[in-house]
């Protein structure tokens, strides 16, 4: 399922978050980078139907979320991961994805069948039954991929993922990524360039507000070879984006 986002602005007050931004995401793993303050999460939360477009236009597959109906089929496919979310401590594993199921949307009969299939495809359905506060900080990460994975959405939009995470868990959760990204399109929202050179074929970048690249990793990595002929510390695409976010980007 595609998401297009056309000429969007949004604005706190007189803050101006977002100006004119315009983005294609395909099926797949996209890399969503960008500074503090750039718009990523103002640009999640439009897409995820939290804020309302005002300007512009936001389609996620054929449902325009700027109208109510839109909204509503909308948030049925789309599942979302904030940067910070809370699960119940007490309750047990299965029931929390069953219930997060329940809430967008699938019937009671099918929450426990849909928290099973959504566990064993992040790799805890030997802990259906273990209460939430029992669970390491990589496993309650991989729980809210689950519950965002409930009722089986077309897109998953997921926000700061892997922040606070040791390397180890790290290197699982993106793991569970990729799996899920083999059949979905995944928006990955990060300050992580690592993170999106393992994961993602196609990278945007924003910054005060704007695009300032949408396209293959390699098209950007490209662009630094010709700019500084590629030299010097960390993977080509950290290369790329610190050159760029030091240095203007090209045509902006
Ligand atoms: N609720 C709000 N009220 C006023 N201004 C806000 C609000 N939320 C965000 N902003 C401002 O909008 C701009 C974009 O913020 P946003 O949180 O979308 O950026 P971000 O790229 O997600 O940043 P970070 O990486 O630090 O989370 C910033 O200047 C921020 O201060």
């Amino acid at each position: 399922m595609d998401i297009r986002v056309e000429d969007v602005s949004y604005a706190y007050g007189s803050r101006q978050a977002l100006s004119g931004l315009t983005w294609h995401v395909r099926p797949g793993i996209t890399g969503l980078l960008g500074p503090n303050g750039a718009g990523k999460t103002t640009l999640l939360s439009l897409l995820v139907t939290l804020n309302r477009v005002r300007t512009g236009t936001v389609l996620v597959g054929d449902h325009d979320v700027s109208d109510p109906a839109g909204r509503r089929a909308a948030r049925r496919v789309i599942g979302y991961l904030p940067e910070r979310f809370s699960l119940v401590a007490g309750m047990r594993v299965g029931d929390a994805v069953a219930y997060a199921a329940w809430l967008n949307g699938v019937s009671y009969g099918e929450c426990f069948p849909a928290a099973r299939r959504a566990l064993a495809r992040i790799g805890l359905a030997e802990r259906e039954r273990s209460r939430v506060r029992e669970l390491s900080g990589g496993m309650r990460q991989r729980l809210g991929i689950a519950a965002a994975l409930a009722h089986d959405p077309a897109v998953v939009i997921m926000d700061e993922p892997t922040v606070g995470l040791d390397p180890s868990q790290r290197l699982r959760l993106r793991e569970v990524i990729h799996e899920i990204g083999r059949d979905r399109t995944v928006v990955l929202s990060t300050h992580l360039v690592e993170d999106v050179a393992h994961l993602c074929d196609e990278v945007a970048i924003i910054d005060e507000g704007r695009m300032r690249f949408s396209g293959p990793a390699h098209a950007l990595t490209a662009m630094i070879d010709d700019a500084s002929g590629g030299g010097g510390r960390g993977s080509k695409l950290e290369r790329a984006y610190d050159h760029f976010l030091r240095y203007g980007w090209p045509g902006g």
